[in-house]
């Protein structure tokens, strides 16, 4: 029998070493953002029609022309096989099976070709700014050919955040796992653990290229044709910016908690960018990302706005329980939950969830 998405967590931290399961629940700081997604989308409340036809819901949406079977999409984290032998393969697979989009991280421990043959979904790829602008075009074409249909650039990281609990264990990536996209000189900085650091807070020091802005985005868009998408955009401005840029999707993102502390929450943002992209009358879709832990969160997004939410941790807590199967299970109970909802909120399709249906989360900036 599937299990509830807190048995998930529950049996991943019982089978995972505690500096693994540190790095996949931590946050950075205070750890203040941890739960700050969380209380938002707690705080906001669902405002159901009634005697609406519901008697055939159908979840299906189309995120940048991909067919998904629901407004759902695992985000990228790396290293999958600290959680299951077979990494992203495994998660490849049962997003393919749950018909949902999957984000593979520039630091995934299987090869992107491989990953693309496991997966009979759709792809993106996540990249950080790398120093060595060659490792990123060499990545970016291989995914091109291996089909990934997007890429996707995370812009709240010019650096790793402080973690402390990493920080205490003296977090490394262990010896047998590798980012195996990359050169292995480029990743040395990530291996190899030293008292009272992180390696790949260290690693990112040394390899990502923090001196990057807006003006650089056209080095990508020159370097692919793939549609570009921004992840941890929190703000109107950067939202309109963006947009100014020809960037494609955006993702509303705090980083699940682990990059800036004491920020507002992705959910508490959501309408602004909303608004913005809106008020550009830019073709940019806007997706939902963290703390999403029930298929009533996905309801209260797209309430908001967004075409899609992206769910992180607990797509790792199911590797790490049972491999595909776990994922698929977390998946499929996200979605069934979402299901419910649409017919107890007289929203038979994703498209029919209205802003009044949900309260607002926060005063405006
Ligand atoms: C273990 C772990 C690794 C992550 N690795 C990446 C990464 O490589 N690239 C990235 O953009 N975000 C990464 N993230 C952040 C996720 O993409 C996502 O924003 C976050 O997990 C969403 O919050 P949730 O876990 O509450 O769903 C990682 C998150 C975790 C927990
Ligand atoms: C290896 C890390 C840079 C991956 C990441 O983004 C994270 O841990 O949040």
């Amino acid at each position: 029998m599937a299990l509830a998405l807190h048995a998930y967590e529950a049996a991943a931290k019982e089978r995972l070493p505690g500096p693994v399961w540190d790095f996949f629940a931590g946050g950075s700081g205070t750890e203040s953002m941890l739960t700050a997604g969380r209380k938002a989308l707690d705080r906001m409340q669902l405002r159901p029609r009634c005697l609406v036809d519901v008697s055939h819901c159908d979840p299906r949406t189309r995120l940048l022309g991909s067919d998904l079977a629901a407004p759902l999409a695992v985000a990228p984290m790396a290293y999958h096989r600290l959680a299951h032998p077979e990494g992203e393969v495994a998660t490849a697979r049962a997003a393919g099976e749950a018909g949902v989009l999957l984000t593979v991280s520039m630091f995934a421990s299987r090869t992107l070709e491989v990953i693309a043959a496991a997966a009979s979904g759709p792809l993106w790829l996540q990249l950080y700014w790398l120093r060595n602008r060659a490792v990123m075009r060499d990545l970016i074409h291989r995914a091109e050919a291996a089909g990934y249909r997007a890429l996707v650039l995370t812009v709240d990281a010019p650096r790793v955040a402080t973690r402390p609990r990493d920080a205490r264990n003296g977090w490394a990536i262990p010896p047998d796992i590798r980012a195996v996209n990359l050169p292995e000189e480029t990743m040395s900085a990530s291996h190899g653990s030293r008292a009272g650091e992180s390696a790949i807070a260290r690693h990112s020091r040394d390899q990502f290229d923090s001196s990057i802005t807006w003006a650089d985005l056209a080095w990508l868009r020159e370097t692919t044709s793939l549609p570009l998408v921004l992840k941890g955009v929190l703000t109107a401005e950067d939202a309109e910016l963006a947009v100014k840029h020809g960037v494609s999707a955006l993702i509303v993102s705090n980083h699940g908690g682990r990059q800036l502390d004491f920020a507002r929450s992705a959910p508490e943002c959501l309408t602004e960018i909303v608004e913005a992209v809106k008020a550009a009358d830019a073709e940019c879709q806007v997706v939902l990302d963290g703390a999403i832990r029930h298929g009533a969160d996905i309801a209260k997004a797209l309430c908001l706005g967004a075409d899609a939410v992206m769910t992180g941790r607990p797509a790792l807590w199911g590797l790490a329980h049972s491999g595909t199967e776990g994922v698929t299970a977390v998946l499929r109970h996200l979605m069934d939950e979402f299901e419910e909802v649409m017919a107890l909120m007289g929203a038979p399709t994703p498209t029919d969830f209205p802003r009044t249906g949900v309260t607002q989360p926060t005063c405006p900036h």
